[in-house]
């Protein structure tokens, strides 16, 4: 095995293995030593932009002692270079032994060249999948070569393997993209489906789900658990009266009360039904259950919004049920679940017989 097969077969073992971060690392490592081997004073990659209109250099090596120019060589235009972009589209390589024989057509790539005090320079494509991804290029400052075509064999399987590996990433990362992206648009889908559209709380579906969720806590932490149904007065009427419009503010209204009086963690607040709202409280006990129940019909009481038509009074009010339910150790959770609905529900229908616009508990 000659001395360059040895060392492709390692560095091409250290790209396979490598992956995410540590990839960038390995590319580093392969420019380096494909760098020392050829006796090059500096090797690169440069990536090109999307249309190929600019490159920046993305990894450098240089041999100790020789200046860098990774950073004033970032987004170089088509227009800088102009000779050196179009023989790279064309031809995927630039092979040139002597920078001052450049022909005047490449001024602007000799000027810079000879910035970098470069005397001769090899670039070769980095091609994955037809498509040109920016090159691998080796400078010789001390002094002129001429490259051979051994030379250019080499760079190109050492390009081939830095292009499939750039490649590679790419296509990781825009996996890794895509996998957030989705991630995302499903947490909205989710979040949507969990949410009344007219009032912004949730709805009945995640008032389930939550039900679920805090009587296991309730059983496990053993903590009460309570229910309060809350619906408006004469609701009927004041959309008779005002208009269905009319109505749906006022929902909006009682809703966005109800959210800002229930903020602790532990409560949770669900549109139940057209006009019928579900405030469930965990870790609850019997006296601060009464207390929300009371904060609530006051808040409700406090928007003032006028309602002509009500049996109870001028103004838009609400009938309250509320069922706690105390620690118990063998809850079982369907069964729990409809007892805290259906009892708040018993004392609700109490609140409305026993005149509107006042509490009861089961
Ligand atoms: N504007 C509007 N009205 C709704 C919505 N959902 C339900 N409603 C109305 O709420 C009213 C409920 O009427 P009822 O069930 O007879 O109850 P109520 O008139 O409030 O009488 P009590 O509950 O006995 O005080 C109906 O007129 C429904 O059309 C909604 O999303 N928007």
């Amino acid at each position: 095995m000659s001395s360059f097969d040895q060392l492709l077969s390692k560095l091409s073992t250290r790209l396979i293995n490598s992956q995410g971060s540590e990839t960038s690392q390995c590319v580093s490592e392969v420019i380096a030593a494909y760098g020392d081997y050829c006796q090059a004073d500096r090797c690169y990659i440069f990536e090109f932009n999307e249309d190929l209109t600019s490159m920046s250099n993305t990894f450098e090596w240089v041999r100790e002692g020789f200046t860098r120019h990774i950073d004033d060589l970032q987004n170089v235009g088509h227009d800088d270079l102009p000779y050196f972009f179009a023989t790279m589209r064309n031809d995927f390589r630039f092979v040139c032994p002597e920078v001052s024989r450049l022909p005047d057509s490449a001024k602007a790539e000799r000027d810079e060249f000879e910035r970098e005090q470069i005397k001769s320079v090899l670039c070769i494509g980095l091609v994955a999948k037809g498509r040109l991804l920016g090159f691998v290029g080796c400078d010789k400052v001390r002094q002129k070569y001429h490259w051979t075509e051994e030379d250019i064999q080499h760079l190109s399987l050492i390009a081939d393997m830095i292009a499939n590996t750039i490649e590679r990433e790419r296509t990781h990362a825009a996996l890794l993209e895509t996998k957030r992206a989705l991630e995302l648009a499903n947490q909205q889908l989710t979040q949507q489906a969990n949410i009344d559209g007219l009032t912004g709380v949730a709805n009945r579906r995640a008032l389930d789900e939550r039900l679920a969720t805090e009587i296991r806590r309730a059983k496990r932490q053993q903590t009460g658990i309570a229910m309060l149904l809350l619906d408006i007065d004469d609701f009927k009427a004041y959309n008779d009266h005002f208009g269905h419009l009319a109505g749906d503010d006022a929902l909006k209204a009682v809703s966005q009360s109800l959210a800002q009086l229930v903020k602790r963690g532990t409560d949770f607040v669900a549109r139940y039904g057209g006009e019928e709202f579900a405030i469930l409280m965990s870790s609850a006990n019997a006296s601060s259950v009464l207390k929300m129940a009371n904060n609530i019909s006051e808040q409700i009481s406090r928007l003032a919004i006028t309602h002509p038509k009500s049996q109870c009074a001028d103004i838009l009010t609400v009938s309250i049920g509320g069922y706690y339910e105390p620690p118990i150790a063998d809850s079982e959770l369907v069964k729990t679940s409809k007892r805290l609905i259906k009892n708040a529900d018993t004392a609700l229908y109490r609140a409305k017989l026993a005149g509107r616009n006042c509490i009861r508990f089961y």
